[in-house]
Protein backbone atom coordinates (compact mmCIF):
# COMPACT_ATOMS: atom_id res chain seq x y z
CA UNK A 1 0.00 0.00 0.00
CA UNK A 2 1.12 3.78 -0.83
CA UNK A 3 1.28 6.13 1.95
CA UNK A 4 1.21 9.54 1.84
CA UNK A 5 2.42 10.33 5.64
CA UNK A 6 4.37 7.99 7.55
CA UNK A 7 5.13 8.78 11.15
CA UNK A 8 7.31 7.11 13.31
CA UNK A 9 7.74 7.06 17.32
CA UNK A 10 6.30 10.85 17.22
CA UNK A 11 6.63 12.82 20.64
CA UNK A 12 5.95 16.05 21.71
CA UNK A 13 6.49 17.41 25.06
CA UNK A 14 5.59 20.30 26.75
CA UNK A 15 7.95 20.71 29.79
CA UNK A 16 7.73 17.29 31.24
CA UNK A 17 4.06 16.55 29.56
CA UNK A 18 3.92 14.34 26.51
CA UNK A 19 1.64 15.37 24.49
CA UNK A 20 2.17 12.92 21.67
CA UNK A 21 4.01 9.66 23.39
CA UNK A 22 5.73 7.70 20.11
CA UNK A 23 3.13 7.99 18.19
CA UNK A 24 3.09 6.28 14.65
CA UNK A 25 0.62 6.15 12.11
CA UNK A 26 0.32 5.23 8.32
CA UNK A 27 -2.31 7.57 6.08
CA UNK A 28 -2.85 5.29 2.85
CA UNK A 29 -3.53 7.12 -0.72
CA UNK A 30 -6.90 7.86 -1.24
CA UNK A 31 -8.05 7.20 1.55
CA UNK A 32 -10.24 9.08 3.73
CA UNK A 33 -8.25 9.06 7.18
CA UNK A 34 -10.52 9.57 10.73
CA UNK A 35 -8.27 10.56 13.65
CA UNK A 36 -10.29 10.07 16.19
CA UNK A 37 -9.50 10.85 20.00
CA UNK A 38 -10.93 12.65 22.88
CA UNK A 39 -10.26 16.23 23.79
CA UNK A 40 -6.78 16.59 24.69
CA UNK A 41 -6.20 12.93 23.04
CA UNK A 42 -3.01 14.82 20.65
CA UNK A 43 -4.82 15.20 17.39
CA UNK A 44 -4.44 18.96 16.73
CA UNK A 45 -0.11 18.63 17.71
CA UNK A 46 -0.07 15.90 16.12
CA UNK A 47 -1.54 17.88 12.73
CA UNK A 48 0.44 20.94 13.54
CA UNK A 49 3.89 18.59 13.96
CA UNK A 50 2.95 17.38 10.12
CA UNK A 51 2.02 20.37 8.69
CA UNK A 52 5.54 22.12 10.19
CA UNK A 53 4.00 24.55 12.38
CA UNK A 54 5.89 22.82 15.43
CA UNK A 55 8.77 20.74 15.56
CA UNK A 56 8.68 16.77 17.21
CA UNK A 57 10.44 16.19 20.23
CA UNK A 58 11.56 12.69 18.97
CA UNK A 59 10.66 10.60 16.21
CA UNK A 60 9.98 11.73 12.54
CA UNK A 61 7.40 11.48 9.84
CA UNK A 62 7.56 11.59 6.02
CA UNK A 63 5.09 12.97 3.95
CA UNK A 64 5.43 12.01 0.29
CA UNK A 65 8.30 10.66 0.70
CA UNK A 66 10.54 13.23 2.33
CA UNK A 67 11.32 12.66 6.11
CA UNK A 68 10.48 15.91 8.07
CA UNK A 69 14.38 17.15 8.53
CA UNK A 70 14.63 16.91 4.65
CA UNK A 71 14.87 20.00 3.07
CA UNK A 72 12.59 19.09 0.32
CA UNK A 73 10.23 18.60 2.79
CA UNK A 74 8.76 22.11 1.61
CA UNK A 75 8.08 20.70 -1.79
CA UNK A 76 5.99 17.79 -0.35
CA UNK A 77 4.09 20.13 2.21
CA UNK A 78 2.80 21.86 -1.51
CA UNK A 79 1.29 18.95 -2.14
CA UNK A 80 -0.73 19.52 1.41
CA UNK A 81 -3.62 21.85 2.56
CA UNK A 82 -4.69 22.18 5.92
CA UNK A 83 -7.21 23.73 8.96
CA UNK A 84 -5.38 23.39 11.70
CA UNK A 85 -8.16 24.49 14.58
CA UNK A 86 -9.90 27.69 12.67
CA UNK A 87 -9.84 27.86 8.95
CA UNK A 88 -7.72 31.14 8.70
CA UNK A 89 -9.91 34.02 6.81
CA UNK A 90 -9.92 37.68 6.93
CA UNK A 91 -13.77 38.71 7.90
CA UNK A 92 -13.56 42.21 6.06
CA UNK A 93 -12.67 40.37 2.47
CA UNK A 94 -15.22 38.49 0.65
CA UNK A 95 -15.01 34.47 -0.56
CA UNK A 96 -13.13 35.19 -3.74
CA UNK A 97 -10.73 37.72 -2.25
CA UNK A 98 -9.52 35.55 0.97
CA UNK A 99 -9.01 33.03 -2.29
CA UNK A 100 -6.75 35.77 -3.78
CA UNK A 101 -4.67 36.14 -0.65
CA UNK A 102 -3.93 33.02 -0.63
CA UNK A 103 -2.88 33.00 -3.78
CA UNK A 104 -0.52 35.83 -3.09
CA UNK A 105 0.51 33.43 0.11
CA UNK A 106 1.27 30.93 -2.20
CA UNK A 107 2.96 33.09 -5.23
CA UNK A 108 0.27 32.05 -7.39
CA UNK A 109 0.54 35.16 -9.74
CA UNK A 110 -3.05 34.97 -11.23
CA UNK A 111 -6.52 34.46 -10.44
CA UNK A 112 -7.13 31.55 -12.66
CA UNK A 113 -8.82 28.67 -10.57
CA UNK A 114 -10.36 30.74 -8.03
CA UNK A 115 -13.84 30.71 -9.47
CA UNK A 116 -13.56 26.78 -10.26
CA UNK A 117 -12.35 26.14 -6.05
CA UNK A 118 -15.59 28.76 -4.88
CA UNK A 119 -18.06 26.30 -7.33
CA UNK A 120 -16.61 23.02 -5.82
CA UNK A 121 -17.02 24.67 -1.99
CA UNK A 122 -20.67 25.55 -2.85
CA UNK A 123 -19.58 30.04 -2.53
CA UNK A 124 -19.89 30.53 -6.29
CA UNK A 125 -22.91 32.66 -5.68
CA UNK A 126 -21.74 34.52 -2.22
CA UNK A 127 -20.83 38.17 -4.17
CA UNK A 128 -19.42 41.05 -2.60
CA UNK A 129 -20.69 39.43 0.66
CA UNK A 130 -17.88 39.72 3.74
CA UNK A 131 -16.87 36.88 5.34
CA UNK A 132 -18.40 38.00 8.18
CA UNK A 133 -21.67 37.91 7.51
CA UNK A 134 -21.11 34.29 6.58
CA UNK A 135 -22.82 31.43 8.66
CA UNK A 136 -20.33 29.14 10.39
CA UNK A 137 -20.70 26.70 7.48
CA UNK A 138 -20.12 28.82 5.05
CA UNK A 139 -17.20 30.02 6.68
CA UNK A 140 -15.86 26.39 7.15
CA UNK A 141 -16.09 25.58 3.21
CA UNK A 142 -14.38 28.76 2.38
CA UNK A 143 -11.84 27.48 4.84
CA UNK A 144 -11.31 24.18 3.02
CA UNK A 145 -11.59 26.57 -0.09
CA UNK A 146 -8.38 28.45 1.36
CA UNK A 147 -6.47 24.82 1.93
CA UNK A 148 -7.64 23.66 -1.78
CA UNK A 149 -5.53 26.76 -3.23
CA UNK A 150 -2.55 25.38 -4.62
CA UNK A 151 -4.43 22.31 -5.57
CA UNK A 152 -3.25 19.97 -3.24
CA UNK A 153 -3.46 16.31 -3.47
CA UNK A 154 -3.94 15.85 0.58
CA UNK A 155 -6.17 17.80 2.89
CA UNK A 156 -5.86 18.22 6.33
CA UNK A 157 -8.78 19.13 8.53
CA UNK A 158 -8.81 19.92 12.53
CA UNK A 159 -12.31 19.00 13.49
CA UNK A 160 -13.99 20.33 10.56
CA UNK A 161 -17.29 19.83 11.62
CA UNK A 162 -17.06 21.32 15.43
CA UNK A 163 -20.36 23.80 16.32
CA UNK A 164 -21.68 23.84 12.65
CA UNK A 165 -25.36 22.58 12.85
CA UNK A 166 -26.73 19.43 10.96
CA UNK A 167 -27.33 20.88 7.70
CA UNK A 168 -23.80 22.43 7.75
CA UNK A 169 -22.26 19.13 9.13
CA UNK A 170 -23.93 17.43 6.07
CA UNK A 171 -22.24 20.10 3.71
CA UNK A 172 -18.48 19.28 4.95
CA UNK A 173 -19.54 15.95 4.80
CA UNK A 174 -20.58 15.94 0.97
CA UNK A 175 -18.14 18.59 0.23
CA UNK A 176 -15.35 16.12 1.90
CA UNK A 177 -16.60 12.53 -0.12
CA UNK A 178 -16.75 15.18 -3.39
CA UNK A 179 -12.88 15.92 -3.15
CA UNK A 180 -11.98 12.24 -2.17
CA UNK A 181 -14.36 10.69 -4.52
CA UNK A 182 -14.12 13.21 -7.50
CA UNK A 183 -10.64 14.81 -7.18
CA UNK A 184 -8.54 11.99 -5.69
CA UNK A 185 -7.76 13.59 -2.57
CA UNK A 186 -6.65 11.72 0.49
CA UNK A 187 -8.17 13.53 3.58
CA UNK A 188 -6.51 13.30 7.09
CA UNK A 189 -9.92 14.39 9.42
CA UNK A 190 -9.60 14.78 13.49
CA UNK A 191 -12.64 14.17 15.05
CA UNK A 192 -14.23 13.47 18.71
CA UNK A 193 -17.50 13.08 16.46
CA UNK A 194 -17.42 9.15 15.95
CA UNK A 195 -20.52 8.67 14.14
CA UNK A 196 -19.39 11.66 12.19
CA UNK A 197 -16.39 10.02 11.13
CA UNK A 198 -18.24 6.83 10.45
CA UNK A 199 -19.96 8.42 7.85
CA UNK A 200 -16.86 9.65 6.11
CA UNK A 201 -13.28 7.82 6.96
CA UNK A 202 -11.92 4.41 5.04
CA UNK A 203 -9.62 4.48 7.63
CA UNK A 204 -9.37 5.11 10.87
CA UNK A 205 -6.63 6.32 13.45
CA UNK A 206 -7.77 5.98 16.95
CA UNK A 207 -5.52 8.14 19.81
CA UNK A 208 -5.81 8.23 22.91
CA UNK A 209 -2.73 10.25 25.67
CA UNK A 210 -0.53 10.89 22.45
CA UNK A 211 -0.28 7.03 21.50
CA UNK A 212 -1.67 5.79 18.58
CA UNK A 213 -4.19 2.53 20.25
CA UNK A 214 -5.33 1.10 16.91
CA UNK A 215 -5.23 1.80 13.25
CA UNK A 216 -8.33 -0.12 11.23
CA UNK A 217 -9.48 0.07 7.68
CA UNK A 218 -13.63 1.07 7.67
CA UNK A 219 -13.83 -2.26 6.04
CA UNK A 220 -12.40 -4.20 9.54
CA UNK A 221 -14.17 -2.06 11.82
CA UNK A 222 -17.56 -2.65 10.44
CA UNK A 223 -16.74 -6.55 10.67
CA UNK A 224 -15.91 -5.79 13.92
CA UNK A 225 -18.76 -3.69 14.74
CA UNK A 226 -21.33 -6.32 14.79
CA UNK A 227 -24.92 -6.37 13.56
CA UNK A 228 -26.72 -7.01 16.90
CA UNK A 229 -30.67 -8.01 17.36
CA UNK A 230 -32.02 -6.60 20.69
CA UNK A 231 -34.98 -8.24 21.81
CA UNK A 232 -37.09 -8.27 24.66
CA UNK A 233 -38.90 -10.74 25.93
CA UNK A 234 -41.05 -12.32 29.06
CA UNK A 235 -38.69 -14.38 29.99
CA UNK A 236 -35.04 -14.52 28.80
CA UNK A 237 -34.60 -17.55 30.86
CA UNK A 238 -37.00 -19.15 28.10
CA UNK A 239 -34.94 -17.03 25.38
CA UNK A 240 -31.78 -18.45 26.67
CA UNK A 241 -32.92 -21.92 26.49
CA UNK A 242 -34.51 -21.85 23.12
CA UNK A 243 -31.40 -19.38 21.51
CA UNK A 244 -29.01 -22.57 22.85
CA UNK A 245 -31.09 -25.36 20.85
CA UNK A 246 -30.89 -23.26 17.83
CA UNK A 247 -27.47 -22.63 18.80
CA UNK A 248 -26.82 -18.96 18.91
CA UNK A 249 -25.20 -16.21 20.36
CA UNK A 250 -26.38 -14.32 22.70
CA UNK A 251 -26.07 -11.90 25.60
CA UNK A 252 -28.78 -11.67 28.28
CA UNK A 253 -28.99 -8.41 29.49
CA UNK A 254 -31.59 -8.58 32.22
CA UNK A 255 -34.43 -10.58 32.92
CA UNK A 256 -36.42 -9.51 30.16
CA UNK A 257 -33.84 -8.42 27.56
CA UNK A 258 -31.27 -9.74 25.80
CA UNK A 259 -28.81 -9.30 22.45
CA UNK A 260 -28.50 -11.70 19.50
CA UNK A 261 -25.52 -11.40 17.42
CA UNK A 262 -26.54 -13.55 14.66
CA UNK A 263 -28.27 -13.12 11.44
CA UNK A 264 -31.18 -14.96 13.57
CA UNK A 265 -34.99 -15.92 11.85
CA UNK A 266 -37.17 -14.46 13.93
CA UNK A 267 -40.58 -15.72 12.92
CA UNK A 268 -38.87 -19.28 13.72
CA UNK A 269 -37.42 -17.94 17.33
CA UNK A 270 -41.48 -16.54 17.69
CA UNK A 271 -43.03 -19.79 17.10
CA UNK A 272 -40.45 -21.42 19.25
CA UNK A 273 -40.78 -19.10 22.39
CA UNK A 274 -44.31 -18.81 22.11
CA UNK A 275 -44.61 -22.92 22.52
CA UNK A 276 -42.98 -22.49 25.31
CA UNK A 277 -45.48 -19.60 26.61
CA UNK A 278 -42.56 -16.78 26.23
CA UNK A 279 -43.95 -13.42 25.16
CA UNK A 280 -41.89 -10.95 22.57
CA UNK A 281 -42.08 -7.75 23.78
CA UNK A 282 -40.05 -6.11 21.04
CA UNK A 283 -37.40 -6.43 18.58
CA UNK A 284 -35.31 -4.14 16.92
CA UNK A 285 -31.66 -4.32 14.90
CA UNK A 286 -28.70 -2.17 15.87
CA UNK A 287 -25.18 -1.82 14.98
CA UNK A 288 -22.29 -2.04 17.73
CA UNK A 289 -21.43 2.13 17.22
CA UNK A 290 -18.21 3.11 16.56
CA UNK A 291 -18.66 4.83 19.88
CA UNK A 292 -18.94 1.97 21.67
CA UNK A 293 -15.62 0.50 19.91
CA UNK A 294 -13.50 3.51 20.91
CA UNK A 295 -14.56 3.36 24.79
CA UNK A 296 -13.89 -0.45 24.72
CA UNK A 297 -10.32 0.43 22.78
CA UNK A 298 -9.25 3.47 25.08
CA UNK A 299 -10.58 1.44 28.47
CA UNK A 300 -8.49 -1.22 27.66
CA UNK A 301 -10.79 -4.14 27.44
CA UNK A 302 -10.35 -5.43 23.63
CA UNK A 303 -6.87 -4.28 22.65
CA UNK A 304 -5.37 -6.80 19.80
N1 LIG B 1 1.41 24.76 23.77
C1 LIG B 1 1.09 23.88 24.70
N2 LIG B 1 1.63 23.93 25.95
C2 LIG B 1 1.33 23.04 26.89
N3 LIG B 1 0.44 22.01 26.72
C3 LIG B 1 -0.13 21.91 25.52
C4 LIG B 1 0.14 22.84 24.45
N4 LIG B 1 -0.59 22.47 23.37
C5 LIG B 1 -1.31 21.38 23.75
N5 LIG B 1 -1.04 21.05 25.02
C6 LIG B 1 -1.60 19.91 25.76
O1 LIG B 1 -1.36 18.75 25.00
C7 LIG B 1 -2.47 17.87 25.08
C8 LIG B 1 -2.94 17.52 23.69
O2 LIG B 1 -3.55 18.68 23.12
P1 LIG B 1 -4.19 18.69 21.68
O3 LIG B 1 -4.69 20.06 21.41
O4 LIG B 1 -3.23 18.10 20.71
O5 LIG B 1 -5.40 17.67 21.88
P2 LIG B 1 -6.61 17.37 20.90
O6 LIG B 1 -6.69 15.89 20.78
O7 LIG B 1 -6.48 18.16 19.64
O8 LIG B 1 -7.82 17.87 21.77
P3 LIG B 1 -9.04 18.82 21.37
O9 LIG B 1 -10.04 17.93 20.72
O10 LIG B 1 -9.48 19.32 22.71
O11 LIG B 1 -8.49 19.90 20.49
C9 LIG B 1 -3.52 18.57 25.92
O12 LIG B 1 -3.46 18.06 27.23
C10 LIG B 1 -3.11 20.01 25.88
O13 LIG B 1 -3.48 20.68 27.08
Amino acid sequence: MEYVLKTNSLCKNYGHFKALNGLSMNVPKGSIYGLIGKNGAGKTTLIRLICGLQEPTSGDYVLYGKKHIDKDITKSRRRMGAIVETPSIYVDLTAYENLKEQYKVLGIPSDDGISEILKLVGLENTGNKKTKNFSLGMRQRLGIAVALAGSPDFLVLDEPVNGLDPQGIIEIRELILKLNQEHGITVLISSHILDELSKLATYYGFIDNGKMIKQISSIELESKCRKCTHLKVSSTKTLAYVLDTMNIEYKILSNTEADIFEKVNISKLTTELSKKDCEVISIHEHDESLESYFVSLVGGARHE
